[in-house]
């Protein structure tokens, strides 16, 4: 998407990011680098692109690693789906890395993908996987803002520009300067300085002329990005208050802490399966808003057909709970089907995975004609998944074009529940335009 085409972009010509990952995690400890440890199956570092894949006014993803991780980079990328990613080779500092991933951008370094060269780059460590784009939008936004492309007009003004931007956090630990002997030398106020985090975003030739210029000392030293901007190229980077999850994986606790947040991401996201009829499909959304209603859901993606690419997202560890949406009459096939492709993905599986099994009946029978065989069936296929510890329940929904008649959940506990439902669903006629929604109110 054209970034500033719509609101939902800044009003920037071309936007990309680099994302340095190219170091050892000496820190962490252990033989592999930090942004390649598995957390839930999968490899840090693609948490990260995921996240910056989410933001459709991201042209290009520069994932910047040391020349021995090139071909592993290459896999997770493939094994993913990332798109919008180029590979880089990285430098023997953070700098160099990103020093090497801007240069893809530049005439002399221009890539083979013919990538598009951005107005405003961000720089984002691969190893800070929680990044939204909100915080995005603000240091793109705070870098764009004095907007002058006359770039070289600028750097030589005594003026400072600010076509930097820099996520800030407080500082937690007071900051102090030890004198050569060791001892206390003296100790910074600390409610006048902040923690340097990430991301940063620049005009391109900014940060770009900035690295250029860079002494090799700076280049092999250097930890902040920001002060470049200042050093080189007289630019006085906003500065933006970032969230608290903007953290870096640097030691093993913050991997720990990183798992037990994705886990908890993950355990809210859940997918809609359906290769039923438009109809069918809509109902299916409307149950998205109910459960929207209900629960926090961090991520819903609609698969047309099982085969859809998007099953593949899911068995790569993007959804970990399933709402599937048929109206063939009660199949547990479906549900064995699922599980088999669980399975076989051998993700490493969130506990207890649930998978709602929906259902539809429109016919306009009295009431459900669900006999017993099919209860039965129903109950024993979620009996049979419990010791996987996959939480089967079926919901059988029985509606007509204007509302829910009644719905039934079964479960593999004995008996099934009947939820009170208060559908206001006028099937989308024009009335007010209001959403259609599906009220479970309680479960008796
Ligand atoms: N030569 C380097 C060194 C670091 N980085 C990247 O810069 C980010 C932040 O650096 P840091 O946390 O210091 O990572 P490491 O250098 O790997 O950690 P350590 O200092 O513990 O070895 C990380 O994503 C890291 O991969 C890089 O791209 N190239
Ligand atoms: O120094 P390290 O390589 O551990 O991490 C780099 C950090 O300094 C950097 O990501 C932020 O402080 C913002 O510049």
């Amino acid at each position: 998407m054209e970034p500033g085409s719509c609101e939902a972009g800044p009003a920037v010509k071309a936007v990309a990011a680099v994302l340095p990952a190219g170091g050892s995690g000496e820190r962490l400890g252990g033989a592999t680098p930090k942004q390649f440890c598995a957390v839930q199956g999968r490899p840090l570092v693609s948490y990260t692109v995921r996240a910056m894949e989410r933001v459709s006014w991201i042209s290009d993803i520069i994932v910047v690693v040391s020349p021995e991780n090139i071909e592993t980079m290459k896999s997770i990328v493939e094994k993913y789906g990332h798109k919008r990613v180029t590979v880089a080779e990285g430098g023997i500092t953070r700098h160099r890395s990103i020093f090497n991933g801007l240069k893809l951008f530049s005439e002399d370094g221009f890539s083979k993908h013919l990538l598009q060269k951005p107005e405003v780059v961000i720089i984002h460590d691969a190893v800070r996987p929680f990044v939204e784009e909100d915080i995005l939008l603000k240091v793109v936004m705070a870098a764009k803002e004095c907007g002058v492309s006359a770039f070289i007009v600028l750097c030589t003004l005594e003026s400072l520009s600010c076509q930097a931007a820099g996520a800030i956090r407080p500082l937690v630990s007071t900051v102090i300067a030890s004198a050569a002997d060791g001892y206390l030398d003296h100790s910074l106020e600390r409610a006048r300085y902040r923690a340097s985090e990430m991301p940063q975003a620049f005009l391109f030739d900014i940060i770009y002329q900035a690295y250029q210029q860079c002494t090799d000392y700076d280049l092999d030293y250097g930890t902040e990005c920001l002060h470049l901007a200042l050093k080189y190229c007289k630019t006085n980077a906003k500065l933006v208050e970032g969230t608290a999850d903007l953290w870096k994986v640097t030691y093993k606790r913050d991997l720990y802490a990183a798992e037990s947040i994705i886990k908890d991401n993950l355990s809210q996201q859940i997918c809609i399966i359906t290769d039923a009829k438009e109809a069918i499909v809509q109902v299916g959304f409307l149950l998205r808003e109910s459960l929207r209603n209900q629960i926090k859901v961090e991520a819903v993606s609609v698969c047309l057909s099982k085969h859809d690419s998007h099953v593949q997202n899911i068995f790569s560890g993007q959804c970990y709970n399933f709402v599937c949406i048929n109206d063939k009459k009660y199949t547990t096939e479906e549900i064995q089907q699922l599980v088999d492709m669980l399975e076989k993905s051998n993700i490493p599986l969130l506990h207890p995975v649930v998978l709602i099994s929906v259902h539809l009946d429109s016919s306009e029978n009295t009431s459900f004609s669900i006999d017993l065989e099919e209860l039965t069936r129903i109950k024993k296929c979620a009996t049979e998944m419990k010791r996987k510890n996959i939480l089967v329940y079926g919901l059988l929904i029985r509606y007509k074009p204007v509302k829910i008649v009644e719905a039934f959940v079964i479960s593999d506990s004995d008996g099934f529940y009947a939820p009170h439902w208060e559908s206001d669903w006028n099937s989308g006629d024009s009335k007010g335009g209001e959403t259609n929604t599906i009220h479970i109110s309680n479960i008796m």
